[in-house]
């Protein structure tokens, strides 16, 4: 694995005694997509402040591409594309112009090859001499992941990339970055939204009070959470599980009147053919059946818990 983003123990004390950051480790790996979770007020604008040089640290190391964003700060940042949350562009200035601007901010001059690729890319390549205010809200918003891109960052930083936008475009966000990531691009965002991590990431981190408390490759974290309750009440409440249905580690529940069936959503069969078949065996006579699914809402809620809201 190589790391284009190493976080080594960074803290953030803002003035006035906010500890915004605590002790943060985190490895950012070249190509992937990684969404960081957090409710507000959990760190996830300081952290990526602190990573792209635009707050100061108080303790601990950030490195971009192995330089040090404090002792080496331009060539870290040079490193960096940055989208902010807010479209802040200048409404009469043209999109060619506008991305150009920008590259020229970083001491970049040519690359029009460069801003050509970037603007076909983000299918901007026909609005280059519109002016930025004739643009939909979409566009305006591939406009400001084509300023980032610019000046050929190796990563680049989205700050909750879809807050306060619409189902559709929120859609075609996740759409966009993801050709990003098929383009080489290594996407870091944050966002308040579970579905847009699980639509978007390759790995997820949940940041609660300035800590990060898990990073996992999606996947895994959703075959754990693919796990799935299959739930039979039954007429008459059981004192135990009868012999025959041992082999499906039935638990039982709500004082024997629910037993309850957990099997993996991911595997082949679920075996529930097989357990109700055992279960006509058993003269137990079932009222209904229901069945339950843990979600990465779960996990979350439950790792964030006593915080803001999500
Ligand atoms: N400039 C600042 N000065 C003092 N405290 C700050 C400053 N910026 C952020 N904070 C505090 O640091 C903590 C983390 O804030 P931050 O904005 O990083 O969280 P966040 O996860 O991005 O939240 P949100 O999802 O609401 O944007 C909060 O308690 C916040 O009030």
């Amino acid at each position: 694995m190589t790391a284009i983003v190493s976080v080594e123990k960074l803290t953030k004390q803002y003035d006035g005694g906010v500890h915004a950051l605590k002790d943060v480790d985190l490895e950012i790996r070249e190509g992937e997509i990684l969404a960081l979770l957090g409710p507000n007020g959990a760190g996830k604008t300081t952290l990526i402040e602190c990573i792209c040089g635009i707050t100061s640290i108080s303790s601990g190391h950030v490195r971009v591409g192995g330089h040090d964003n404090v002792t080496d700060y331009r060539a870290a940042r040079s490193q960096i594309g940055l989208v902010p949350q807010e479209v802040n562009l200048e409404p009469f200035e043209t999109v060619w112009n506008t991305v150009r601007f920008s590259r020229g901010l970083f001491g970049k001059s040519g690359g029009d090859d460069h801003l050509e690729s970037v603007l076909k890319q983000l299918s901007l390549w026909d609005k280059k001499d519109s002016q930025t205010r004739a643009l939909s809200g979409g566009m305006k918003r591939r406009v400001l992941i084509a300023k980032a891109l610019s000046h050929e960052p190796k990563v680049l930083f989205l700050d909750e990339p879809t807050a306060g936008v619409d189902v559709g475009l929120r859609k075609e966000m996740w759409n966009t970055v993801a050709d990003l990531r098929d383009h080489g691009v290594t996407v870091i965002l944050t966002t308040h939204y579970i579905e847009e991590a699980e639509a978007m990431a390759d790995r997820i981190g949940v940041i609660s009070k300035g800590e990060i408390k898990l990073v996992r490759d999606k996947d895994a974290l959703m075959s754990e959470l693919g796990r799935k309750l299959f739930i039979i009440e039954l007429a008459e409440p059981a004192t135990q599980i009868p012999e025959a249905l041992q082999p499906f580690d039935l638990a039982l529940q709500a004082d024997g009147a629910e037993m309850v069936y957990t099997y993996d959503t991911t595997g082949d069969g679920t075996g529930i053919t097989r357990l109700m078949t055992a279960l006509s065996g058993t003269g137990l006579k079932v009222r209904d059946v229901r069945t339950e699914q843990s979600s990465l809402e779960d996990i979350f809620v439950g790792l964030v818990e006593g915080e803001g809201r999500s």
